[in-house]
């Protein structure tokens, strides 16, 4: 099937202060697609990860240059409604973050702040979004408990549910499985694999082998910069440049 952009990032650099943490990107993300972010600790991934959905406007002293096109309109645009941004670029955090509320209470929350109020269609976004998530099955029984009797690996795709109950386009995953055990990581790695369909993904990882075995395409990150990016096989096997060959040969980082 052919790549069609999603997300072109041109010139992208960002300051923190004095600190120049994203020197001049140039990266497109394709629709339907996983795209991962690897390099050592420090290097940018979640910075980059964070400009697509403009969390970084939040941090103080932050300057942001370039040029982010989601379906071809900049992001950065002064025009753009940064809550209606968010809607379609959803994200997930490393710690699941659920709220303390109960479980429908949760997924709920975004589409009620869109202004929807009829319960059945909110019964609707929330089976929608827990089947969607790969969780309804283990809570249908249980939607009025509190979130955070769950496990952590359910927690976590209670928080990629409440992603999806505002239907976004796009969705960003900070370290997704980080916090969780090995049997719950590969759950949501097969779910990862069933979202592409709908949605596109970018997903930040520490763990090279999730890389592989999850992600279409693969950009290895280094102070700042994008050092090479590519299809994750070809990344991974042929790397084309010998600072991404040293790092995925676990020379450093
Ligand atoms: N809110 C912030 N304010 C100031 N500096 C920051 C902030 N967030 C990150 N930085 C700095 O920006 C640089 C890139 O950090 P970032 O978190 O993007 O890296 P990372 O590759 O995601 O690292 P890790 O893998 O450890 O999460 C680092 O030098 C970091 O100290």
């Amino acid at each position: 099937m052919e790549n069609k952009v999603k997300i072109s990032t041109q010139n992208l650099n960002l300051y923190y202060g004095e600190n120049h943490a994203l020197k001049n990107i140039n990266l497109d993300l394709y629709e339907n697609k996983i795209t991962a972010f690897i390099g050592p600790s420090g290097c940018g991934k979640s910075t980059y990860l964070k400009t697509l959905n403009r969390m970084n406007d939040l941090v103080s002293n932050v300057k942001i240059e370039g040029t982010v096109l989601l379906d071809n309109e900049n992001i950065y645009d002064p025009q753009v409604d940064t809550t209606l941004l968010r809607k379609k670029v959803g994200m997930v955090f490393q710690q699941p973050n659920p709220f303390p509320m109960s479980i429908y209470d949760n997924i709920a929350y975004g589409p009620r702040i869109h202004g929807i109020r009829n319960k059945a269609q909110l019964d609707e976004i929330v089976e929608r979004s827990l089947k969607g998530a790969a969780l309804w099955d283990e809570v249908s029984d249980r939607l009025k408990k509190s979130a955070l009797g769950l496990s952590g690996g359910q927690q976590q795709r209670l928080c990629i549910a409440r992603a999806l109950a505002v239907e976004p386009e796009v969705l960003l995953m900070d370290e997704p499985t980080s916090a969780l055990d090995p049997i719950s990581t590969l759950k949501i790695e097969d779910l990862m694999d069933d979202l592409k369909n709908k949605y596109t993904v970018a997903i930040v990882t520490h763990n090279m082998q999730q890389a592989t075995r999850i992600a279409d395409h693969t950009a290895f990150f280094l102070v700042g910069e994008v050092v090479e990016y590519a299809p994750t096989d070809e990344l991974f096997t042929m790397p084309k440049d010998k600072r991404t060959e040293d790092y995925i040969t676990g020379r450093f980082g």
